[in-house]
């Protein structure tokens, strides 16, 4: 998938450390994954046989039906969970096979994530929750990066707060702040506008967008929200484990479409597939490039 046009990745004004030197044209890359949870009779296949390829500074939206696999596709990509089957490569770095002690350190340096409720400590002032990316991986503290972050997301004065002190979009903003600290090879989002109001998750997904396009960042965000969705240079929908369409320069109306294409395949309320939807074609496999 090629970045939208007028939205390539320039890589101005990052705020200090360039990224590191791509291994691969590839942020993120997914091989044949599954993942099942239970056994026998019981058992749910999550994922089955997940193929994509997402490019360095790309922006993707994943959506789904409840039950598709959305979460246990982010959490394998982003190795908080194993995949039974095939690979899960970050930059190259295969993560299946690492030592849980490897995959952490892995992690903490070379991924960033943004949770629906912001998971800031409270304890903490808002730059020290910026910076604590950096602690845990046992880096330097780089408090004037933090402090570019806080000013690039609207922040600057609010330092030496704490996170109780500040609204839920506010909140957010230092999630995103915290997700960049690092300058990782991807930001994985979780619904990062889910607990917000629209004006909020406009403000949001502006910032996310503009990681993308002026840090060079790439973001992968799992969303119910067609309009967030929309921010997306791609988004790929899953449906039963498998990766069943995609949408590049999506539209609200079109993404919206589709989903209730999707729903009403999986629930067989019998609207049918239009606008375009694939279900059940065999088309399980995405290369974004
Ligand atoms: N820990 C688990 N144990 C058993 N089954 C699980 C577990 N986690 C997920 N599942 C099942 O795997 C399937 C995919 O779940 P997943 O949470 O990835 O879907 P999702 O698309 O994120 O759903 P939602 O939109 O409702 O959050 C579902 O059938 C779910 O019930």
């Amino acid at each position: 998938m090629a970045p939208r046009e007028g939205r390539r990745p320039r890589h101005v004004s990052a705020p200090s450390s360039s990224p590191a030197p791509a291994a691969s044209p590839f942020a993120v890359e997914l091989r044949g994954v599954r993942r099942s949870y239970g056994r026998g009779e019981q058992a749910v296949q999550a994922l089955r046989g997940i193929d994509v390829a997402l490019p360095h500074g790309s922006f993707t939206a994943v959506m789904g039906p409840s039950g598709s696999g959305k979460s246990t596709f982010l959490q394998c990509a982003a190795g908080l969970d194993r995949a039974d089957a095939g690979q899960v490569l970050l930059g190259g770095t295969e993560l299946t096979g690492l030592s849980e002690n490897r995959l952490t350190m892995l992690r903490r340096s070379r991924i960033g994530f943004i949770f629906q409720s912001f998971n800031l400590l409270p304890s903490l002032t808002v730059q020290a929750n910026v910076l604590l990316p950096q602690r845990l991986a046992g880096v330097r503290q780089d408090r004037r990066r933090a402090q570019e972050l806080l000013a690039r997301v609207g922040l600057a004065e609010h330092g030496r707060r704490r996170p109780g002190e500040l609204s839920g979009g506010q909140q957010q903003r230092v999630a995103i702040a915290r997700a960049l600290i690092t300058n990782p090879e991807v930001v994985f989002a979780d619904e990062p506008t889910g607990a917000l109001d629209t004006r909020t998750a406009l403000e949001v997904l502006g910032l996310l967008r503009q990681a993308v396009d002026e840090l060079g960042a790439t973001v992968v965000m799992v969303t119910h929200d067609a309009v967030a969705a929309s921010h997306a240079d791609q988004v790929l929908f899953l449906a039963d484990g498998q990766l069943v369409d995609s949408l590049t320069r999506p539209d609200p109306g079109a993404v919206a479409a589709r989903m209730l294409s999707l729903t009403a395949a999986v629930t067989g309320t019998g609207a049918g597939t239009g606008a375009g939807m694939n279900v059940g074609t065999g088309y399980n496999s995405v290369v974004a490039a």
